[in-house]
């Protein structure tokens, strides 16, 4: 399922009309039936439902809602909040369509007035604005949504609650809370912000007759679910061996945070992984060992000083590195010289990223492909920006910054961001507050050293370690635990549940 923004929808929706061939006005049919339809199904006909429409195409969907409500027997009323001359092209044509069967049009000029009609309804369909909103909302079209905010009533949304933008990064002034909408076509990116997604209620989309070849062309963010894992998952080789199934290596562990390594390695070998060696002190050796008895290790002297010849040599069969995990913010030259001295593809984790700070220049010089894994905190000290700054705008701050870097970035959070280098993302929303909790970003980290030596496609293979480790976390939620008694090793053993649906 293809993401998108309000650019995106509006060319899509061209390329529909000119290269497709479909009118806007069969276009606007499709999206008013469709949504009638799932009306239908999910809400009585003995309900008395208002309409409320605006002035651009959101409204001209309005209308043919009422159209098709009012075949079903629902008691429909509809309340213009607009001018009759605003109300033109395709929505105009609807409204007539409206017009030719029904009387049932009230012009309603303020909030008031709104509130007196519409306290007696049970449902209220709003389609006053679209995506095609833009500024702060003016009056009186605020204190209206304001008003129907106020009602205990049923508020369904059309494509997008009214008020609210399709795009991340601005601050939401005043907005329908629905409690269903029914996205036309694509969710925007709004429908995956912590700020915003709450105004949406819950949502499905409805589809309206516009081609795949139309978002291939158009979009550049997809919604990860099954059917995009089993298509790009790695078949296990029949004759495969330790070596061709990855090498991993995972560095870090301070000797107050030797958990964070045995996490990463185990859930690096339950995701496949051939061979994983964990670099760290000997101090954690016992614990870290006794731990994770399949890995291999690999000891440090300490973790602040340069990588020496025995390491570089015992590094060189290594497929990918995962650092950071429990390495601590003392001063380090550990991560510098895995950029500049290893050629493998390294993803950088927890208390690496701060190493990394400034470091960020450097990473252009890698030759091979990093990875970031911050959640919004991380991601905001990367950034040097605010926690509330990236939760407003996390698609385009992990653009900005995966392109300016040349990184792949996964930003973590209950929609979890995945960005290539060059701007394509992908959002992975599995999982559940269950994973709130210590430890489960190590989890995430050792599966996705595993994909990414296991993949061919490096944007993909962490969109599925991600789809691996929420996945995990919910089947379990699901099956013998809650979200509350959840821990990251659950997690790990999780996995093998998820492996079984993917063939
Ligand atoms: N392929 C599709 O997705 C289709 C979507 N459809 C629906 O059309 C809307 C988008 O329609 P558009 O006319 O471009 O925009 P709006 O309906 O949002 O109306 C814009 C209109 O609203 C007024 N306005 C804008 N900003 C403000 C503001 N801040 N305060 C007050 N009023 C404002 C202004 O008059 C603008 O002109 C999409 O969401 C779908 O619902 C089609 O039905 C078919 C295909
Ligand atoms: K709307």
């Amino acid at each position: 399922m293809y993401i998108v923004t309000a650019e995106e929808m509006y060319e899509i929706d061209r390329y529909a009309i000119e290269k497709g061939g479909i009118e806007g006005k069969v276009l606007m049919e499709n999206a008013g039936s469709q949504v009638a339809q799932q009306i239908i199904q999910s809400y009585d006909n003995n309900q008395k439902v208002a309409i409320v429409v605006g002035s651009g195409n959101n409204g001209g969907d309005g209308f043919v809602i009422a159209r098709y409500l009012a075949e079903y027997s629902y008691d429909i009323s509809v309340f213009q909040l607009v001018a009759d001359h605003k109300i033109k092209g395709d929505a105009a044509f609807h409204k007539a369509l409206w017009l030719n069967t029904s009387d049932k049009l009230v012009h309603v000029t303020d909030s008031h007035q709104l509130k007196q009609r519409l306290v007696d309804c049970d449902i209220v369909i709003d389609a006053i604005l679209g995506i095609g909103v833009s500024g702060a909302i003016r009056e009186p079209i605020r204190s209206m949504i304001d008003a129907i905010n106020h009602l205990p009533v049923e508020k369904i949304s059309v494509d997008i609650p009214s008020g609210l933008p399709a795009n991340d990064g601005l601050e939401v002034d005043l907005a329908i809370h629905a409690d269903q909408t029914y996205i036309i076509e694509a969710p925007k990116e709004t429908a995956f912000c912590e700020k915003t997604s709450i105004y949406y209620g819950k949502w499905e989309t409805v589809k309206i007759g516009i081609s795949q070849m139309a978002y291939a062309k158009h979009a550049s963010k997809q919604r990860w679910c099954i059917k995009n894992v089993r298509a790009t998952f790695p078949k296990r080789e029949k004759y495969a061996h330790k070596g061709s199934n990855g090498r991993g290596l995972v560095i870090g562990g301070q000797q107050t945070m030797p958990g964070a390594i045995v996490l990463a390695a185990r859930a690096a070998l339950r995701s496949g992984a051939g061979l994983v060696t964990v670099a760290t002190i000997k101090e954690n050796l016992p614990i870290v060992s006794s731990s994770c008895i399949e890995a291999t290790y690999h000891l440090l002297p300490n973790l602040t000083d340069r990588l020496t010849d025995r390491d570089l040599e015992a590094f060189e069969k290594i497929d990918a590195i995962t650092f950071g995990m429990g390495i601590g913010r003392d001063d380090s030259q550990l991560l510098s010289d895995l950029i500049e001295k290893l050629d493998k593809p390294l993803l950088i984790d927890a208390d690496g990223l701060y190493h990394a700070k400034p470091l960020l220049e450097t990473l252009l010089q890698h030759k091979a492909p990093i990875v970031v894994t911050p959640h919004y905190g991380e991601m905001a000290m990367l950034t040097n920006k605010t926690v509330p700054e990236v939760k407003r705008s996390p698609f385009s701050i992990s653009r900005q910054f995966a392109e300016k870097y040349q990184v792949y970035v996964v930003l973590k959070g209950k929609h979890t961001i995945i960005t290539a280098p060059n701007g394509e993302q992908i959002v992975s929303d599995q999982g559940n507050a269950g994973l709130a909790k210590g430890g489960t970003g190590d989890v995430l980290t050792g599966i996705l050293l595993t994909m990414i030596m296991q993949h061919e496609e490096l944007l993909p293979a962490l969109a599925n370690g991600c789809y691996l480790h929420g996945t995990s976390a919910d089947y379990l939620v699901e099956d013998n635990h809650t979200e509350r008694d959840l821990l990251a090793t659950d997690v790990i053993e999780g996995l093998s549940q998820v492996f079984r649906t993917l063939s």
